[in-house]
């Protein structure tokens, strides 16, 4: 079974504005809200793939109760843990002449709610995926990743992170199956700016030295490069299209990273799956679909 887990689960409420100002009152031109935080958002794709996954993480607040009412609509089985103060995160996704974010810090959780989780992901079983993917909020210590990882490291578990700074590079030594920044993230963690392939093929393989087994680094409208375990290296620009909602692609690319793998064991396909997957939700207001992911892959000869 593919596990995710969501500390801080948001409603991306996206909205288009044409020409916005600051420091004026903007009106809407169109406002759509949908589940979001990284690990649902791979259990949504990973569904559309035809992947069936368990999202779990933690919630509050009647924004909480919305998101799980729309992952049940999506079909996505979902155990959240409800904590009790506070509300689950409204992240706004700005579309104007330029794209902006601004996402919550979330809820705090405590420490009975962490033991929570822990009797869940104790039922894991050697074999299973687990995904840890997203910020978790401010108030939480930096290596709640790692200890996870540290607590689960007797079972054979693929575990995927996605995350950034010490949240990430904490869990190397603990030697994550696929780590996904993009790679903004991965200057970060160096202090550079990287924007060159094969720049970005070096800093990748330092984190594979610290210990990740498989690195992928995803470059937005440049496409996406791949360090595997066994040494093969893979870049790609993204296939042709016209960008329409890029949120979630990143998450997108994870799921379909996951699923080509887990369809076939081959790291090209993998690869290709993914990119096309983060393509496919960047090119639709919506999550990428099987279908779409399948014609861009046949549109770049894979
Ligand atoms: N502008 C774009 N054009 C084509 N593909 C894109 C675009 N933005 C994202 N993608 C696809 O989605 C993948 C992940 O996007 P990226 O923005 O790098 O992730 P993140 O959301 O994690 O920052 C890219 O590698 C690419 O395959
Ligand atoms: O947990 P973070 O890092 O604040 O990110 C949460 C946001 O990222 C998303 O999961 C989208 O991520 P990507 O665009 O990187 O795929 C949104 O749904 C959510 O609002």
């Amino acid at each position: 079974m593919i596990y995710t887990v969501t500390f801080n689960p948001s409603l991306d409420y996206i909205v288009s504005v044409d020409d916005f100002m600051l420091g004026r009152v903007n009106r809407t031109r169109t406002e759509i809200i949908y589940p979001g935080g990284k690990g649902i958002n791979v259990s949504m794709v990973l569904k559309n793939l035809g992947h069936d996954s368990h999202a779990l993480g933690f919630m509050a607040g009647f924004t909480g109760q919305e998101i799980v009412r729309l992952l049940d609509e999506w079909g996505v089985r979902s155990d959240f843990i409800r904590v009790e103060q506070g509300i689950s995160r409204i992240n706004v996704k700005l579309r104007s002449n330029e794209e902006s974010e601004i996402n919550g810090q979330g809820p705090a959780i405590a420490e009975e709610h962490i033991r929570q989780l822990y009797q869940q992901l104790d039922r894991l079983e050697d074999g299973d995926v687990l995904v840890l993917a997203g910020s978790i909020p401010d108030v939480m210590p930096d290596d709640i990743y790692m200890d996870i990882m540290k607590h689960l490291s007797s079972k054979k578990l693929h575990i995927i992170v996605d995350a950034t700074r010490d949240l990430l590079v904490n869990v190397l030594p603990y030697h994550p199956f696929l780590i996904k920044p993009n790679n903004h993230e991965l200057g970060e963690v160096f202090g550079v700016e990287l924007e060159d392939k094969e720049e970005v093929f070096t800093y990748a393989a330092k984190l594979q030295e610290r210990g990740a087994r498989n690195v992928l680094v995803s470059m937005a409208g440049d496409g996406a490069v791949l360090l595997t375990e066994d040494g093969q290296r893979f870049e790609s620009m993204p296939p042709k299209g016209k960008v329409v909602n890029s949120v979630g692609a990143g998450d997108s690319m994870v799921a379909g990273f996951l699923a080509g793998y887990m369809e076939e064991h081959d790291y090209a396909k993998a690869f290709y799956m993914g990119l096309c997957a983060g393509s496919a939700s960047a090119f639709s207001e919506e999550l990428a679909t099987r279908d779409e992911v399948l014609a861009l892959m046949h549109s770049i000869g894979k």
